[in-house]
Formats: C-alpha cells, structure tokens, sequence
C-alpha cells in the first residue's frame, strides 16, 4: 500500500516483472489508508501487508535519502490533551495505538538492505493526522515515544485493517524530509523515491 501514485510507481519500477506483490494506492492519512486496505484485503488473498512511502525523519535517527523500517506502527496523536498532557487511548482504556510488525521479516529486510549498500535504521513509525510543523512538536513526539525514527500518516491505518484481516504488516519508509519547522525548500521526494525504488528492489528476496 503507498499512498500515492508516484509512490506506487517508484515501487513498481524496483519490483520489476513479478506477480508476487500488489501495489495498490491507500490514499493519504490513517482513515483513507485503513478504507482502502480493507477493500484490498476483501478482493484478494495476501501473506504479508506492506506500507510503502516517503517519510519525514526525527534529527539524527533517520537521515533524508535513507529507509526506515518499523519494529512498532504507533498511531501518536490517537488520545486526549490534557491539563498535564498528552494521554493516549492505550492509557485511557479505549483500544491500542500500537502494532507490533511481523517480527523476522523486520530483520531479514534490514539485512539484506545492507548488504546492498542501503542505508537503513529500525525504530517505531509514527502515525500522524498532522504534519509535525514545529521543533517542538517533534520534541514532544521523540519524548513521547522515544523509539520514534520516522513519521508519516498511514501506517497505522494500514495495520488496523491487517490485523482485522489476521494478515501481518510491515511498514518502510524513505525519509523526504526532517520532522520539525515546516521548510518545503528542504524537502527532498526525488531521494526519497529513488531510495524507495532500491528498497522495492529487494522485496522479492526478502519477501
Ligand atoms: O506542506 C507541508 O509542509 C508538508 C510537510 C510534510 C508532508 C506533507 C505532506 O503532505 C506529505 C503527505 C504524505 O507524505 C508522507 N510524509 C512525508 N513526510 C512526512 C512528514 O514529515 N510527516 C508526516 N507525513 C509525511 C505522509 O505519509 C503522506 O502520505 C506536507
């Protein structure tokens, strides 16, 4: 699943000829990308669901150009602000912000990544509504969860509709940009879905 079509071409230009994966558009943010994983999973039989895209990357754990893979999808704004602060759903016993990924294939990636040259760091994924915009919001996020290499806007959706389907999920990441002020200038999506296509690239082996 990727979120958009320059996404899912950059994947499929890495994948070349293969009918073992399905690249499907799940749109932008964890609602959309949630719909439209459910209606992929009703159509078809799948092993493993992939969340695929650019990311915006926490300062100095995920450098622009490179991968991220996530050991955890955590949905970081699903709760309530309170007076003393942020308290999540999992702490206000209303349901989960966070998946685990489909331990061994998290590694196997990583692994094989490497040996290709490609820069790549596991760590938590977060799932945002909003784009982190200031530096510190992006503080405030790493405090949080201090895991955290990366964010973007789906993944959680993704897994909410894989874990329905008892299907397990992955999520990898090219960094576009830093997470913090908001500066376009800097943002980098060429990089970013060049280093997407070297991912897709080595799905076949690791998948
Ligand atoms: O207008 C902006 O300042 C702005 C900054 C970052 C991202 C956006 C998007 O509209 C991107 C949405 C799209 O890309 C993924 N993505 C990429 N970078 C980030 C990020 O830093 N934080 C959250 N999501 C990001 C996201 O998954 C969406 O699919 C606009």
């Amino acid at each position: 699943m990727t979120s958009v079509e320059k996404e899912r071409e950059a994947v499929l230009r890495g994948l070349g000829q293969t009918e073992q994966f399905s690249v499907k558009i799940a749109g932008v943010g964890p609602a959309a990308a949630a719909a439209n994983t459910m209606a992929a999973l009703m159509e078809g039989q799948y092993d493993l669901v992939l969340n695929v895209g650019i990311a915006g990357g926490f300062q100095n754990r995920a450098d622009v150009g490179s991968l991220v893979v996530a050991d955890e999808i955590i949905a970081a704004d699903l709760g309530v602000e309170t007076p003393d602060g942020f308290q999540s759903v999992d702490e206000l016993g209303f349901g989960s912000t966070r998946f685990q990924t489909a331990t061994g294939l998290v590694e196997r990636m990583v692994a094989t990544a490497k040996k290709a040259n490609l820069s790549i760091t596991i760590g938590s994924i977060l799932t945002v509504s909003t784009v982190t915009g200031t530096k510190a919001r992006a503080e405030e996020l790493v405090r949080r969860v201090p895991g955290a290499v990366a964010e973007a806007m789906e993944g959680y959706g993704v897994a909410v509709a894989a874990k329905q389907r008892r299907v397990p999920v992955l999520e990898i990441r090219a960094i576009s940009n830093g997470v913090g002020p908001r500066n376009r200038a800097e943002w980098r999506i060429d990089a970013a879905l060049d280093a997407l296509t070297q991912a897709a690239a080595l799905f076949k082996e690791v998948f």
